[in-house]
């Protein structure tokens, strides 16, 4: 029972995860830009700490856009017409998200910029080479 129940829960969970991918534009443009900054961090051969704080930013990114898509969700089910109180919810989840994403910003500034100035322009045009390739093998 208990374990039929975690299945039950992973799945609704799965379930949720694809219909934010599958239906919000916002969500596909993020994936994009974490499968490209992945990507990035492979070729610039981030450590293993800078990786994980990359990724954290990332998911932190995904994570409020589920969220705004939720509140969205839960304020339509419950008013169709113009109210402030909807539209300061929507507002406020919708302002997480630049949280989130600013967030990514600053993090991407102080992970890749040392990397990029380290190994100077002609590595960084090297890098975009690669990523090109990479890209075109996808
Ligand atoms: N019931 C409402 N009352 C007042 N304003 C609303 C209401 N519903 C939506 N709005 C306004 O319209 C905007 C867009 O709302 P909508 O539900 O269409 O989100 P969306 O365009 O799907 O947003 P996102 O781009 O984050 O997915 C809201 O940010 C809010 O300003």
């Amino acid at each position: 029972m208990g374990e039929r129940r975690f299945k039950e829960s992973f799945r609704d969970a799965w379930a949720g995860i694809s219909y934010s991918i599958l239906t919000q534009r916002n969500m596909k443009i993020h994936l994009a830009a974490a499968v490209f900054v992945l990507l990035v961090s492979k070729l610039l051969r981030l450590n293993r700490l800078e990786l994980a704080l990359v990724v954290f930013a990332i998911t932190l990114v995904l994570v409020a856009e589920m969220f705004n898509t939720a509140v969205e969700k839960t304020v339509d089910l419950y008013i169709n017409t113009y109210h402030p109180g909807a539209r300061l919810a929507k507002h406020i989840a919708a302002g997480a998200v630049l949280a989130a994403a600013i967030n990514a910003v600053i993090i991407g500034l102080i992970v890749f910029i040392p990397h990029l100035v380290g190994s100077g322009l002609s590595n960084l045009l090297s890098v975009s080479g690669n990523l090109m390739s990479v890209i075109l093998r996808l």
